[in-house]
């Protein structure tokens, strides 16, 4: 018998412990099932398995090349980091005793050689497994167990890869993400909504729709930050932007222009519309106070509204600044009011 390492400890004796976090592909995985399958033919063995340091055997395999005991069987053996080529397993110390070998399907051939993950640590063997015993195991056997083991590695890189490139994509849209909601409130921040304001005029524009918006701004709220404190103010903040955004639809945009300044996007949104959707939006925050840290604050918005149907010329910093007018005129006829931008001979 002629043997490079005796396979002669079970799972639980391994020489080397193995690493804890290794990432070990599914038994069924296409790739190496495709391998498995290449393995059994080249060496017309009855089994070719790929064994996993910390997979647990798969007993009924539903893959038709796996043979739930000759799987079984590799994975009783512990892994190796050299080529084992067992000639017969009835003359071998320990893998005699196995009842594979002892017993049905009377496994007899036994050849594997290691798999390395990238950071070169032992992760698994790529096995042969046949029922009759084998004189003869060649040099050129060997290498193309190797070359085959080597397949096995390159598709475990292509997987960490893949996996890398996959965190990397969630981390950059986290980051994305991050930069374009305030972190207070949730709602896009400035530089985010006037993006969303330069896209959707362009947009409306080419498919001669209006565009419309509104600033909303808090009344008093320095009253609110001076006589309750600034933690205070600032849940009155994600309240009130929750109310708001309630109002709107999901192709209309809510964003925090300035402190306690909102400014509402409504592409295709007509005049009259916006007017609707403002007062919308004054009746839902006078509706009912707020509880804020066991006291109920009266809250009020003011807002300004203007759209392109009555400023068609208007570059979208024209129609915020129109809008910013008529949110003034609101205030200074005493708040919690809806005012619009007309042109000055409109009605
Ligand atoms: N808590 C809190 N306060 C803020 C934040 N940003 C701005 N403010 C405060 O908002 C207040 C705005 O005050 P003013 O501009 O006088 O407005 P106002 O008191 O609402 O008065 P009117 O708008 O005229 O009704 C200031 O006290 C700012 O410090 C914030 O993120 N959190």
């Amino acid at each position: 018998m002629a043997m490079n390492k005796p396979a002669d400890q079970g799972r639980g004796g391994l020489a080397a412990p193995l690493p804890e976090q290794v990432e070990v592909p599914l038994d069924n995985d296409p790739q190496l099932l495709r391998i498995r399958r290449i393995g059994k033919k080249l060496f017309d063995v009855a089994n070719c398995v790929i064994a996993f340091g910390n997979t647990i055997p798969p007993q009924l395999s539903s893959d038709p090349a796996a043979n739930g005991v000759e799987t079984a069987f590799c994975h009783d053996i512990s892994l190796s980091d050299e080529t084992v080529v067992v000639h017969d397993t009835r003359r071998h110390a320990s893998l005699a005793l196995h009842p594979a070998v002892n017993g049905a399907p009377h496994i007899r051939f036994y050849a594997s050689h290691p798999v390395y993950n990238q950071d070169k640590v032992l992760v698994g063997n790529l096995s042969l497994v046949d029922y009759t015993p084998r004189a003869l195991f060649r040099e050129s056997e060997r290498q193309m167990l190797a070359d085959l083991a080597g397949l096995v590695e390159r598709e475990l890189e292509l997987r960490s890869v893949n996996a890398s490139q996959l965190d990397l994509q969630k981390k950059n849209k986290n980051l994305r993400r991050k930069s374009l909601i305030d972190p207070l409130i949730g709602t896009w921040n400035r530089g985010a909504i006037m993006r969303i304001l330069t896209i959707e005029a362009i947009r409306c524009d080419k498919a001669g729709l209006p565009l419309s918006l509104i600033v909303a701004d808090l009344d008093y709220f320095k009253k609110i930050n001076d006589t309750y404190g600034h933690p205070a103010g600032d849940a009155v903040l994600v309240k009130v932007a929750s109310r708001l955004r309630s109002c709107i639809r999901p192709q209309e945009a809510l964003g925090r222009y300035g402190g306690e300044e909102f400014l509402i996007v409504l592409p295709g949104a007509s005049h009259a519309t916006a007017m609707t959707v403002a007062e919308r939006m004054r009746a839902a925050i006078a509706a009912q106070p707020e509880a804020i840290g066991g006291t109920n604050l009266n809250l009020t918005i003011s807002a300004g509204v203007a759209s392109t149907d009555m400023f068609p010329t208007a570059t979208t910093e024209e129609l915020i600044s129109r809008a910013d007018v008529a949110l003034y005129a609101a205030k200074d006829s005493g708040r919690n009011k809806v005012m619009n931008a007309t042109p000055p001979d409109s009605p």
